[in-house]
């Protein structure tokens, strides 16, 4: 607080240098403001003058001043404008604020905490929809709405989508956001359909149209569901007219959604589509790099350049090739040459054929659908959060590849027959018997193999 009261003055003229305000501007609304206190995270700084201005002031000098003072107390604080009346209800204290993280609010709306706009990197194929998403963050409901990320398998959309959600959360940590993927969306429909009672279907309703944010990952999986895409329209129409925001992902542009209802597709185009195409080379290679250092793992700029070359259409792939390199080091507690990274890559890095489906692949791409390690897949953790995604990859590695059940077993932490043979039919019993596994192991089967 102190530190704020010493630097006041800079933080006021910062603001009116780097966004050129004008002296009789800068006299009537900016001087005038004075620091009131601070309570934990939050900064109170007094408008002595009217709501209205009031209103005014945090509408357009609100995120000036922020980012002044992080700039230079080097701190990140909530800003909280009051008037003179409201002073007497406010005690803060003179904690020093530091910024708190949001894991509660995080985890209630379903994101990962690693997809954010930090570790966002960004380069000429997703420049546009990085600041499209940050515009959206800024003003949710206001800047575009729905906005629409389209691209192709593994290229960011999730990541750009659960970033939103973070920065809305860290600014507004009551905030209702919810991500969820398309079949989560098309579950909990047919759930409260097949219910049969109005109050399943209220409170599905209840919980859809009373967010603020709603986030659907993949939303071209609820196309040619008939019940979803009806339930959809109605969600759609409730939180858009209500000023909410909506944000939609999809490896296509609503024009190529050929059994799209035309009242949906149309809707899907009222805001801004974005799209992302495949990372050029200096993107590819500082996505490598940045996660050989979150990893804290050395790798030489050979390798790296070696796996930037020839993995050129899909992040999770190339990030996948980074893992195996990674687990391989671990595993036999050796330096990584640029002849055992050819080695232990030949199976993802195929040039020009199609992609191979590898059991590690699978067991990748099942991991990170449900945001559970690769170290919890391997695990002796038979919690169902755990168990389930084990058996689904069990399952899949057995139809989607030739490889013996013993494999299998080895690859998900030396498991024996019977278990891979439990696991594996259980899912295919739930495959037949029920709507919501099968929609989930078809989804999770495209992510694998898009084509
Ligand atoms: N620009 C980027 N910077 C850093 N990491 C990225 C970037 N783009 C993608 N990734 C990473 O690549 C992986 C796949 O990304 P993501 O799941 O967001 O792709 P997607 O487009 O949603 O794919 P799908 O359509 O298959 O669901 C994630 O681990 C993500 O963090």
């Amino acid at each position: 607080m102190d530190k704020i009261l010493e630097k006041w003055d800079e933080i006021l003229q910062t603001v009116k240098t780097e966004h050129d305000v004008s002296d009789i501007s800068f006299d009537t609304w900016i001087k005038p403001l004075e620091v009131f206190g601070v309570e934990g995270n939050t900064l109170y700084i007094l408008v002595p003058s009217e709501q209205m201005t009031l209103s005014y002031i945090s509408k357009k000098y609100y995120l000036p001043l922020k980012v002044a003072i992080a700039e230079i107390i080097g701190t990140e604080y909530e800003i909280q404008f009051i008037l003179p009346e409201q002073t007497r209800n406010i005690r803060p204290s003179n904690n020093k604020g530091k910024k708190t993280p949001e894991p509660e609010a995080s985890k209630r709306s379903n994101l990962n905490p690693n997809y954010t706009f930090d570790t966002f990197v960004v380069g000429s194929n997703n420049r546009f929809a990085q600041s499209a998403s940050l515009a959206v963050a800024e003003s949710p409901g206001e800047a575009y709405n729905p906005l629409y990320i389209y691209g192709g398998p593994g290229l960011g959309k999730t990541h750009l989508m659960h970033s939103i959600g973070h920065f809305i959360l860290e600014r507004n940590p009551e905030a209702k956001v919810l991500y969820v993927t398309s079949e989560e969306f098309t579950n909990e429909v047919i759930e409260s359909i097949r219910s049969g009672n109005a109050s399943a279907m209220n409170k599905f309703r209840e919980k859809y149209r009373t967010i603020d944010v709603l986030m659907i990952d993949d939303v071209q999986f609820i196309i040619g569901k008939e019940s979803t895409q009806e339930e959809f329209f109605h969600t759609f129409n409730a939180l858009h007219s209500a000023g909410k925001q909506i944000i939609l992902t999809s490896d296509k542009p609503p024009k190529d959604m050929e059994t799209l209802e035309e009242r949906i597709r149309s809707r899907f185009e009222w805001g801004l589509m974005a799209d992302i195409g495949a990372p050029d080379y200096e993107t590819r290679m500082a996505i490598l790099r940045r996660k050989v250092e979150s990893d804290d793992m050395s790798l030489s700029d050979d390798i790296l350049n070696y796996i930037a070359n020839n993995i050129k259409s899909n992040i999770r792939e190339l990030e996948g090739a980074l893992n195996k390199l990674l687990a391989y080091s671990n595993l036999e507690k050796t330096e990584i040459t640029m002849e055992i990274a050819k080695k232990e890559l030949q199976n993802i890095i195929t040039p020009d054929k199609p992609r191979e489906i590898t059991p590690q692949l699978i067991i990748e791409v099942v991991s990170e659908h449900f945001q559970i390690s690769l170290d919890q897949m391997i695990s002796k953790n038979r919690s169902n959060e755990i168990a389930r995604p084990r058996q689904i990859a069990m399952y899949l590695c057995k139809t989607m590849t030739d490889i013996p059940l013993d494999s299998i077993g080895s690859l998900l932490g030396g498991r024996d027959h019977s278990t891979i043979i439990h696991g594996i039919k259980k899912i295919a019993d739930e495959y037949d018997s029920n709507e919501q596994t099968r929609n989930l192991i078809e989804t999770i089967k495209k992510k694998i193999n898009p084509n």
